[in-house]
């Protein structure tokens, strides 16, 4: 890999735990032992970068991690393990994604635009370009839970397109719009390419991909099939959907059980041995090259999990919470309930008038 891009994804990961109920999510928390919570791994050591100006698509079949990518790149989820490099500002366009709810379309197109780093006076100058773009009419005055999916469309991607970010993520975002807005975002990101952005996105039009893109990523079931020149790529997709669609209805369960079934029972030391063992073996002389994994796989990663000890810190802290709280209501001093723990269960009544306060029992 050189140096000169723009987004380098190295080695990433993404782990769930399939928690069932709110209650076992609960109990795994303060467990300390090994839980026994099914794991899926979203992504399974995806590794690939973008350059400035180019514009790659992500293919692949629903659920094989495309929109988990596409989130990790633009900071929305963090990755369990790896590397993510992003080189400027991006701006993801996804159904309603980042549109808050409750607020009126004209009061996300604020918001998103403060939270891009605009000034009021420039969203003031740029408020008419951006309406005029989206053009969805007095529903930009209701609140967007009312609005279809064409509609958040069209203001997300009005909104995306105009506070002038690096990098544009475009997640399914021109799937649900009808064809002239189809149009209105194809010259848009036309010109986006022309002024050398980068762009991210993620389609199952293969038409739409091969119309925009330069490169191709296929996901596959968490994990990079394959990455290249657009018409290659696609013709080797095409392919296999063509293959897939040709298996018995019981040949494809099998088939998607089975790349599932992998997902859950993925094993990440494993694949760290791995790239530890390709990399000493392109770099013999690399004395340092399992720290240097290492520090790649978790260096630049906040745990999503807490270690057994940070478990027990914060169940102590909490007994310690309910215990001052329980001491406060019972009105006994802390001396006095050590002294006579059974103090905390009789409550102090305390009487007060206007000129002292008298306590009795
Ligand atoms: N919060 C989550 N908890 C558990 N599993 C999740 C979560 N988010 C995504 N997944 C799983 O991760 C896998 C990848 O999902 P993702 O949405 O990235 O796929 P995709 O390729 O974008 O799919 P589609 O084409 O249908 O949009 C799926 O199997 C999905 O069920």
């Amino acid at each position: 890999m050189d140096n000169s891009y723009k987004i380098k994804v190295q080695n990433v990961t993404k782990e769930y735990d399939l928690f069932k109920t709110q209650s076992e999510k609960l109990r795994s928390f303060f467990s300390v032992g090994n839980n026994k919570v099914p794991h899926f791994w979203s992504l399974m050591g995806i590794s690939l970068e973008v350059h400035s100006g180019e514009t790659i698509g992500l293919i692949g079949v629903n659920g094989s991690g495309k929109s988990t990518l596409s989130n990790i790149i633009s900071g929305i989820i963090p990755q369990t393990t790896g590397v993510v490099d992003v080189r400027g500002d991006t701006s993801i366009i996804a159904i309603g994604a980042g549109l808050r709810g409750n607020l009126t379309g004209l009061e996300n197109i604020r918001l998103k635009a403060l939270m891009q780093g605009l000034t009021n006076p420039e969203i003031d100058a740029l408020m008419d370009d951006i309406v005029g773009f989206a053009d969805i009419g007095d529903f930009l005055y209701q609140p967007v839970k009312s609005y279809s999916s064409g509609m958040k469309s069209r203001l997300g991607f009005a909104i995306a397109v105009h506070v002038n970010p690096d990098i544009l993520i475009i997640d399914e975002a021109l799937s649900v719009g009808d064809d002239t807005f189809y149009q209105k975002c194809v010259d848009k990101i036309a010109e986006f390419k022309d002024l050398g952005k980068t762009i991210v996105f993620v389609s199952h039009s293969l038409k739409q991909v091969e119309i925009l893109c330069d490169r191709v990523a296929w996901i596959h079931y968490g994990t990079l099939k394959e990455l290249g020149p657009t018409e290659e790529i696609v013709q080797h997709y095409r392919d296999f959907t063509k293959w897939f669609k040709a298996q018995t209805k019981q040949e494809k369960k099998h088939f998607q059980r089975q790349m599932k079934n992998n997902q859950k029972t993925f094993d990440i030391d494993a694949y760290q041995k791995q790239v530890v063992a390709d990399r000493q073996a392109a770099e013999p002389n690399n004395g340092n090259v399992a720290a240097e994994v290492k520090k790649d796989f978790y260096g630049s990663v906040i745990s999503e999990k807490m270690t057994p000890g940070a478990r027990w810190l914060t169940f102590a802290v909490t007994l310690v919470f309910i215990f001052t709280c329980w001491a406060n209501i019972s009105g006994h001093s802390m001396r006095s309930i050590i002294q006579n723990p059974s103090n905390l269960v009789h409550v102090e009544k305390v009487l007060h008038d206007s000129n002292a306060t008298k306590s009795v029992k």
